[in-house]
């Protein structure tokens, strides 16, 4: 029979590998949980009670906080009283500060279950990291900094563009090689590379520059199951040019794009040319590669044998997934053009056998049946009719128990907070004709609307979340 301390132990691990409902297992349905007060203006102090207000108040911690660590290194067992001394490692959604913070935590358990949980931390460290993000500008020069914010993203798409990460790759230049490679007159180079490094992006050393680690691993166009640049590729000559016409889209209406509009589709529109096909496909491994970091670790794939991934694009998701979870089979579902992309994938892995392309529409055909539908990036193109109509066609193709499981940029729920959600959506109405993002609450919604018995949102990472519902 497992001990007290085996089941607080239990319920830390489950916590780390992301199976929310085996660490719910070992709570008490009327579970009280306690944080400290000093959180409470964030929404994380004082108790809740139950699992939902539980599931709520973790939900709200991990839209605060881009990575939670909870690190337990003591059990300290008292009759039906279990202490926990640890650290939390936290990183802050909006400002990326991070900090470590020791914990004591207390709990107490009744006929193996925990009935009560108190988290005892110093909020200061916390509350510092959290004040720091994304302060509104509070003097002249900080509405100027936001207001000619685009100074820097196009300094980063133009060095995308003149592949200067790629060009650095494993091996650092003098700014002569450096101009060189990348074809930079000599009048600006100084300027455009030292900027680059006053962004965080190189390393100078004299008149040397090297990648910073994070451009050598991820805008390093070599590597392309982990190159972000390509959603920069896609920035550079696709969307800033129609977010120019930002102003027209907000007084029109009217979607902004450089598609000539004779598909009903703008995907078939984009789908015509073979060179936009890949290129849209790396735009989309872009801003997928923070998912297929942690959506194969942070959902509960053990617990399902299927897996449909609808809009799945070249099939790069089900890939990441596939390989962190053997048991798994899984179909790709995507208008056809995308067949030969994701067979591609498939073969680059060795999936040929477990991972196969469905090709349809999913406005005028039935989903494929499934005991997962992922959803990813997909529900922002849409209006609201289409949105739910993709959730009901959900429903009706999973099994009693089958999960639907949508990662998005969310909004917050308050929406007053999560800027990149508030500014992806506006990115639709830019890009499309009736698409626009939505809050984790907005989503619920919709899921309980189609008949979902349960759902549940998670902080994914960064801008990342999941929106999880149960039929
Ligand atoms: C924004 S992309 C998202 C791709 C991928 N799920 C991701 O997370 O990167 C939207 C996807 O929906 C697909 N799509 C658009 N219209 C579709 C339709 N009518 N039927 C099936 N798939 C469609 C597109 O081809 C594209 O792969």
């Amino acid at each position: 029979m497992s001990t007290n301390a085996d089941i607080v132990r239990f319920s830390y691990s489950a916590f780390r590998h992301g199976d929310i409902d085996a660490a719910f297992n070992a709570f008490a349905p009327d579970i009280e949980w306690t944080s400290p007060t000093g959180m409470s203006d964030f929404g994380l102090g004082g108790t809740v009670r139950g699992h939902d207000d539980v599931r709520t108040f973790l939900a709200r911690a991990n839209s605060t906080f881009s990575e939670v660590h909870v690190e337990p290194h003591e059990f300290v067992e008292s009759d039906d009283r279990i202490a926990v001394f640890g650290e939390h490692r936290l990183r802050g959604t909006r400002g990326g500060r991070s900090c470590t913070v020791p914990f004591a935590h207390s709990w107490r358990l009744d006929d193996g279950k925990a009935t009560h949980f108190q988290d005892l931390h110093d909020v200061s460290e916390v509350r510092r990291i959290l004040r720091h993000d994304d302060e509104p500008p509070n003097s002249p020069e900080g509405i100027i900094q936001l207001g000619l914010g685009f100074w820097r993203s196009k300094a980063v798409l133009a060095a995308v563009r003149l592949g200067v990460f790629t060009a650095l790759a494993g091996r650092p230049l003098e700014l002569a090689e450096l101009r060189a490679g990348t074809g930079v007159h000599e009048r600006g180079a100084r300027d455009f590379f030292d900027s680059l490094v006053a962004l965080g992006l190189l390393h100078r050393d004299g008149s040397v520059y090297r990648n910073a680690p994070a451009a050598e691993e991820f805008l390093d166009s070599g590597k392309p199951h982990q190159y972000v640049g390509g959603v920069l590729e896609e920035a550079e000559s696709q969307w800033y040019p129609a977010w120019a016409h930002l102003v027209e889209a907000l007084t029109d209406g009217v979607p902004q794009w450089v598609v000539t509009g004779e598909q009903e589709n703008a995907f078939d529109e984009i789908y015509l040319e073979p060179d936009q096909l890949r290129r849209f496909e790396r735009a989309m491994i872009g801003g997928l590669v923070p998912v297929m970091r942690t959506l194969p670790e942070r959902f509960p794939w053990q617990q399902h044998r299927t897996v449909a991934d609808i809009g799945c694009c070249g099939g790069a998701l089900l890939a990441s997934v596939l390989v962190r979870h053997p048991h798994l089979t899984a179909t790709g579902f995507d208008l056809p053009a995308l067949a030969p992309l994701f067979a591609d994938t498939a073969a680059r892995h060795g999936l040929e056998d477990r991972m196969r392309f469905t090709a349809g529409s999913f406005l005028t055909d039935p989903l494929p049946a499934a005991d997962v539908h992922v959803f990813g990036h997909v529900l922002h193109n849409w209006d609201l009719d289409t949105k739910r109509m993709l959730l009901r066609k959900s429903f009706e193709a999973l099994p009693p128990g089958g999960t639907a499981v949508i990662y998005e940029t969310l909004i917050d729920d308050e929406r007053r907070h999560h800027v990149f959600g508030l500014m992806m959506s506006l990115h639709m109405h830019v890009l499309s004709p009736g698409g626009y993002d939505y809050t984790g609450a907005d989503c619920q919604e919709w899921l309980g609307g189609a008949g979902f018995r349960t759902s549940r949102v998670e902080h994914l990472t960064g801008h990342e979340f999941v929106v999880i519902g149960v039929k």
